[in-house]
């Protein structure tokens, strides 16, 4: 090409160049206008597209991407219903701190800003703002190379989080007139995750207060998970003995038969710490927000977070430890061991009886699972925490109320971030896509374990599990019911909770040519799911359990308003 021709490039061509020097190959969506050859093109120049049916579900499957490979997963839209159908995985992976990247097809400003009614036009870019850590326009297709850059280090640096991108039509079809390569305006980000280290003072502060502690426990939470600090946790326990207590994401960062585990002690450990160190963690609704009486009185808080507006949000922080967990722990954990410090082999015993009683009763519950003439969640879910034992490197995703309760204590996990489920906000609807991510991203076999309803919301992405032919094994626990199946308010109409309890979801399976399974006893599910799973074919198994099994809103019926259905 002589020194004066010039190169065309569109805006399609510099967004996929963008992604690519930014090591960003996979994208989760659903197209339309105007962004269907975007996709093409995309995988023309060697991306993986993977098309979802519903918007939601592709951006909670980049949502996990992301939280998997500590880089921002990337997902799709069409404009206006789309980009709306994406909005709330978009707001939900902003709140489990996930990096993520929501790109939608939009329109030209002027047509919005005169309300002249284009092709399903919406001001996107100001409606997402509320619901995502940023949201950026881009009306210049010379400015797409910044605009990836700034949307990859928004959505990682500091506290990851959902990041809008509103990609007008234009933009991606301009044309770019460049000399070569290098003029795109395209470049590989410096650093998109900066290490931020604590001061020297703090870790001291911490280290004394740790100290004191007769009663420490570790609290961790899916941020230590995201930032994989399991080393030095693996380190901090072993060397100082400090019990520690995994929120639900944060299981298998430490293996739970680890023996400085609390998780099956939780009332107990959390109630008579005199210190606890939060990693990771927020003390929102689902720690009672760090108050009494599942705190002590007077229990003193340490808390490593990237975030300093997180310190004292819900109580006062008596040491703050600001920066990247892993920085952070790389001072504080050498620094506390230095010292000799011990937790009381008191409080360790008083955790391990404790969980002895404990796993005693549920021991219990177990073996009466097996036998009980009512087939339930024991009996269901027993073969499944078995199989899990046998083979760790199994990734579990949960959502349900009653199956993810009982799931989530029965089923231990001994490696990190192979367990992920409904988060923050508790949110139905995110399992099979989080599921198809993990399947996608990692290679390894995956098991989606829902309650009938939850299955509901998405389980039309059981087609493309199976187009994809992911090696998920779906289990629907059929209850009947949101919660159960035996809510009947009015004798006139079936109560508000109350859904089919002899659904045949397994045949949703066989619909798309994935494998289906029927199972209402302990014996059948004890034979079929490990079948299933190391089939690695994608099936789903309906396990239909009696209707009378599960709390209202599981282990969280105390957060439902006052009974109000009373006859005043
Ligand atoms: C987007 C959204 N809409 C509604 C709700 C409210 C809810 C919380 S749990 C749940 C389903 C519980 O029934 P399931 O059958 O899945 O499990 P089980 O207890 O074993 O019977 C709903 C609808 C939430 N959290 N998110
Ligand atoms: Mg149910």
């Amino acid at each position: 090409m002589g020194k004066n021709d010039l190169m065309i490039k569109t805006g399609a061509d510099l967004l996929i160049q963008a992604l690519q020097e930014n090591g960003i190959n996979k994208m989760y969506g659903v197209v339309g206008i105007p962004v269907t050859d975007f996709a093409r093109l995309a995988q023309l120049r060697g991306m993986k597209y993977y098309g979802f049916r519903r918007e939601d579900a592709a951006v909670d499957a980049a949502a996990a991407a992301g939280y998997l490979r500590q880089k921002p997963g990337v997902a799709l839209t069409v404009s206006a219903p789309g980009f709306l159908n994406g909005l709330t995985a978009l707001a939900q992976a902003t709140k489990n701190c996930f990096p993520l990247i929501m790109m939608s097809g939009s329109s030209e400003r002027h047509y919005i800003d005169l309300d002249q009614g284009d092709y399903e036009g919406l001001d996107q870019y100001n409606v997402a703002k509320p619901f995502c850590k940023k949201a950026y326009r881009v009306d210049r297709a010379q400015d797409i190379g910044l605009a990836i850059a700034r949307a990859v280090r928004t959505a990682v640096s500091g506290r990851p989080g959902g990041v809008y991108l509103d990609l007008p039509a234009e933009t991606i079809s301009q044309e770019l007139k460049v000399a070569n390569e290098k003029d795109t305006g395209v470049y590989k980000l410096v650093d998109p995750a900066p290490k931020q280290e604590p001061s020297q003072a703090a870790v001291l502060r911490a280290v004394e207060v740790i100290k004191q502690a007769k009663r420490p426990l570790l609290l961790l939470g899916k941020g230590a998970a995201y930032a994989q600090v399991e080393k030095q946790l693996q380190i901090l326990v072993d060397k100082t003995d400090i019990p520690f207590l995994p929120m639900s994401m944060a299981k298998g960062l430490i293996p739970d038969d680890d023996k400085h585990s609390a998780a099956a002690a939780r009332s107990l450990s959390l109630g008579n710490a005199d210190v606890v160190i939060v990693v990771g963690a927020r003390l929102n609704w689902m720690l009672n927000h760090g108050d009494a009486p599942t705190f002590a009185q007077d229990v003193k808080f340490v808390q490593l977070d990237i975030d300093p507006t997180e310190f004292d949000s819900n109580q006062k922080i008596d040491a703050p430890l600001l920066g990247d967990l892993g920085s952070v722990l790389d001072k504080l954990v050498p620094a506390l061991v230095n010292t000799g410090y011990k937790a009381d082999k008191a409080w360790i015993d008083a955790i391990v009886a404790d969980t002895d009683k404990n796993d005693a009763k549920f021991a219990k519950r177990l073996a009466a699972g097996k036998t009980d003439p009512k087939f339930g969640y024991y009996g269901a879910l027993l073969p499944i925490q078995e199989y899990f034992e046998k083979h760790p490197d199994t990734y579990l995703v949960s959502e349900g109320a009653n199956t993810l309760d009982i799931g989530r204590n029965l089923i231990a996990m001994k490696l990190p971030r192979h367990r992920l489920d409904t988060g923050t906000w508790g949110v139905m609807g995110v399992g099979l896509g989080y599921a198809i991510a993990t399947a996608v991203e990692t290679g390894k076999p995956v098991v989606a374990l829902e309650g009938d309803s939850a299955f509901g919301f998405d389980g039309m992405e059981m087609e493309t599990i199976c187009r994809y032919n992911l090696p998920i094994t779906v289990v629907v626990v059929n209850n009947g019911g949101i919660y159960n199946g035996t809510d009947q308010e009015v004798p006139s109409q079936p109560g508000p909770t109350k859904l089919d309890s002899t659904a045949k979801y397994e045949l949703l399976a066989q619909a798309f040519g994935g494998d289906s399974y029927f199972v209402s006893d302990y014996q059948t599910m004890e034979e079929t799911f490990s079948k299933a799973v190391d089939s690695k074919r994608p099936c789903l198994i309906n396990v239909q359990i009696d209707p009378s099994m599960g709390k209202e809103s599981g282990h969280i019926g105390n957060l439902n308003p006052e009974d109000i259905t009373e006859e005043v």
